[in-house]
C-alpha cells in the first residue's frame, strides 16, 4: 500500500482542504499542500502548506493529487512538473469534473495516473456524513493508488463506480449539465418579490447553490462538448410540454407524466 509515501496536494480550495485534512489522518503518509495563494496558515494542521516550488521539489512527492480549479488543472500540473525532478516515479492524480484535458495530459506525457471524481462537494453535501454519495474512478488508473483510494472512500460509505475517461465525460454532460441548466433556467424566472410555495423555495435553494459555484466550474461543466445535445433534448421536451398545454390534451399529458414518473420514481 502507500505507507511512507509523500503526497503533494495541489490547491487548498474546498476539495483540496478536505482531502488534505482527511488523508493526513492516515498513518505514515506525509502531506504537503501547494497553493499559489498560500493563504490560510494554521499551525494546528497535520500537513504543510506552501507556495514555494523549491520546498515542493525538496519534498520529492511520490504522488500528486491535483485539486486546483478545473480551469487551472493542466497549468498547475505543468507548473509542478517543470519544477520537480524524478517525474518518472511520480503517480499523478486528479479529481477533475470533466476529464478530457487530464486524459490528454496523461497520454501526452505518458504518465502513471489515478483519476477519480468525487460527485459531491461542500455546496450540497454534508461533508461530515458522506454516506451514499458517489465517486467515479477512471479505468486505467494505477492499481496500488486505485486500491488505496477505494479503501479510503469506503470508510466514508461512498458508492464506488468505474468508467473510462470518455464514458465519464459523457455521463457528466448529463448528470451535471442537466441539473445545472435546469437551475439556470429556473433562476432566469426568479423574481425577488415572489411569495414562494414550498416547491418554489426548494428549487430556489438549489439554484442558489449552483449560482454560488465558481464561474470557472460552471463554465467547464456547461462547455463540455456533449452538453449541447442535452440542451436539444431539454428543448424538445419543453416543446412537447408546450404543445400539450396549448392543446389542453389531458390524455397526452397523462402519457408524458407517466414517462417522467417512470424516469424518476
Ligand atoms: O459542491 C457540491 O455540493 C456538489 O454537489 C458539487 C457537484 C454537484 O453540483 O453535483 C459539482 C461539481 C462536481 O464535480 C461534483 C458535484
Amino acid at each position: 500500500m502507500l505507507e511512507n509515501k509523500r503526497l503533494l496536494i495541489i490547491g487548498h480550495g474546498r476539495m483540496g482542504k478536505w482531502f488534505a485534512k482527511e488523508l493526513s489522518k492516515i498513518n505514515n503518509i506525509e502531506i504537503m499542500v501547494y497553493d499559489i495563494k498560500n493563504q490560510d496558515f494554521q499551525k494546528s494542521r497535520n500537513y504543510v502548506i506552501t507556495n514555494d516550488l523549491k520546498k515542493v521539489s525538496e519534498f520529492n512527492p511520490s504522488f500528486i493529487l491535483n485539486c486546483a480549479p478545473l480551469s487551472n488543472t493542466i497549468d498547475a500540473f505543468e507548473n509542478i512538473v517543470e519544477n520537480i525532478n524524478n517525474k518518472k516515479n511520480i503517480v499523478f492524480g486528479d479529481i477533475a469534473s470533466i476529464k478530457n484535458d487530464v486524459k490528454k495530459f496523461y497520454q501526452l506525457h505518458n504518465l502513471k495516473y489515478v483519476s477519480f471524481h468525487p460527485m459531491f462537494g461542500p455546496t450540497f453535501a454534508n461533508m461530515g456524513n458522506l454516506k451514499g454519495e458517489n465517486v467515479i474512478f477512471i479505468s486505467g488508473s494505477e492499481n496500488n493508488y486505485l486500491e488505496f483510494f477505494k479503501s479510503f472512500f469506503t470508510k466514508y460509505n461512498l458508492k464506488i463506480h468505474t468508467l473510462s475517461f470518455d464514458e465519464h465525460d459523457k455521463m457528466m454532460a448529463y448528470s451535471l449539465s442537466v441539473p445545472f441548466i435546469s437551475s439556470l433556467v429556473f433562476a432566469g424566472r426568479v423574481d425577488k418579490t415572489i411569495v414562494p410555495g414550498t416547491t418554489f423555495a426548494k428549487h430556489l435553494s438549489i439554484a442558489k447553490g449552483v449560482l454560488m459555484e465558481d464561474t470557472n466550474l460552471i463554465s467547464e461543466i456547461l462547455f463540455n462538448s456533449l452538453t449541447v445535445e442535452e440542451i436539444g433534448r431539454i428543448n424538445s421536451n419543453l416543446e412537447y410540454l408546450k404543445h400539450i398545454i396549448m392543446t389542453k390534451d389531458k390524455e397526452e399529458l397523462e402519457k408524458f407524466l407517466s414517462k417522467l414518473r417512470n424516469n424518476v420514481l
